[in-house]
């Protein structure tokens, strides 16, 4: 699946994803209120509603752009018209021609991540039927159970031709909690990124893998550290925009050429209309407000090479 996201990043000259992190703050009134006159003060309205959203910011940025991130939290806060609503955002992108990074962040014990995996990137058999219940592109995990709760995930990938991006420096303020704790010379992020290297050994095409790692934009010096820990790792990092990340900073985390990583932007994009640089654009332009915080947002990375 890798080789796919790096064409599609090439072509588009985009190391961009776009996060469908939608919450109903985002959603402008007349959308909302569209779905409440139909539904009702619902979860089905809400469900709705996000679904409107996303589809319109899809169809306004789905040329530019190789990938879209949704993070099923912000779905899952609707219960199960929440999930449905995932759902139908993960397959409308895949019409609209994008690749889909489920951002899940699963892992378990054994067992229990074999399910997740099934049910994220994998097929559940029912009868003498397989069917591929979310049917993601790539899937991100968290790696702190170890091995065992990582396997499965990379067996999915090698039996269905998906990817993953594993959790190795997070972007938030805390992650230096346990991330940066030292266990003999080596921080904890540091042993993560180099077993990133080893669980993706045998899936590398055209250079990368499909195991790939998180890294947040906000710490760029770990990011130069782990882009020579895991070279054949593409670095998903989040962080850019709301988080504070700037393009200057993002330089470590990319190799010579322009590749090895892809930056995600979720508020930044889709509640580009609630900025006052994209203020002109009003909550009716709110897709349009988004193609353009995209532009910005590619022209920006771009400067840096
Ligand atoms: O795995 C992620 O995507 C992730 C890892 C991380 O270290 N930091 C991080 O912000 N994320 C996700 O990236 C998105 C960032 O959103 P914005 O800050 O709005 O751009 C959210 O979906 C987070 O859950």
């Amino acid at each position: 699946m890798i080789e796919k996201l790096v064409e599609r990043i090439k072509k588009l000259e985009a190391p961009i994803v776009v996060g469908l992190d939608p919450t109903l703050n985002f959603v402008p009134g007349f959308l909302l209120d569209k779905a409440i006159n139909e539904k009702g003060e619902t979860l089905e309205a809400a469900a709705d509603a996000i679904f409107e959203f996303n589809k319109k910011i899809v169809d306004a940025v789905y040329d530019l752009i190789p990938a879209v991130k949704p993070q099923i939290a912000m779905y899952e806060q609707f219960g199960i018209p929440g999930l449905m609503a995932f759902k139908k955002t993960l397959d409308y992108c895949h019409e609209k021609g994008l690749l889909v990074i489920g951002d899940a962040k699963r892992g378990d014990i054994g067992s229990t991540s074999t399910a997740y995996a099934i049910g994220h990137i994998g097929k559940v058999k029912v009868g003498s039927t397989e069917i591929a219940p979310f049917d993601e592109d790539f899937l991100t995990i968290n790696p702190y159970l170890g091995s065992d709760s990582v396997v499965p995930f990379v067996e999915e990938c090698k039996k269905y031709d998906k990817g993953l991006f594993i959790l190795v420096k997070t972007s938030n303020p805390s992650s230096g909690e346990f991330q940066d704790q030292k266990v003999g010379k080596k921080a904890v992020y540091e042993l993560v990124g180099k077993k990133v290297d080893e669980w993706g050994a045998e899936l590398i095409k055209n250079g990368y893998s499909d195991v790939g790692a998180v890294v947040g934009a906000t710490y760029p010096e770990m990011g130069e550290v782990l882009r020579e820990i895991m070279p054949k790792a593409y670095i998903l990092v989040p962080g850019y925009g709301a988080q504070g990340g700037t393009a200057a900073e993002l330089k470590p985390f990319f190799n010579k050429d322009g590749l090895g990583a892809i930056v995600n932007s979720s508020r930044g994009i889709i509640a580009a209309y609630k900025q006052e640089k994209y203020a002109e654009y009003g909550a009716e332009g709110f897709a349009e407000a988004a193609r353009a915080a995209v532009i910005d947002m590619k022209n920006d990375i771009a400067s840096i090479f």
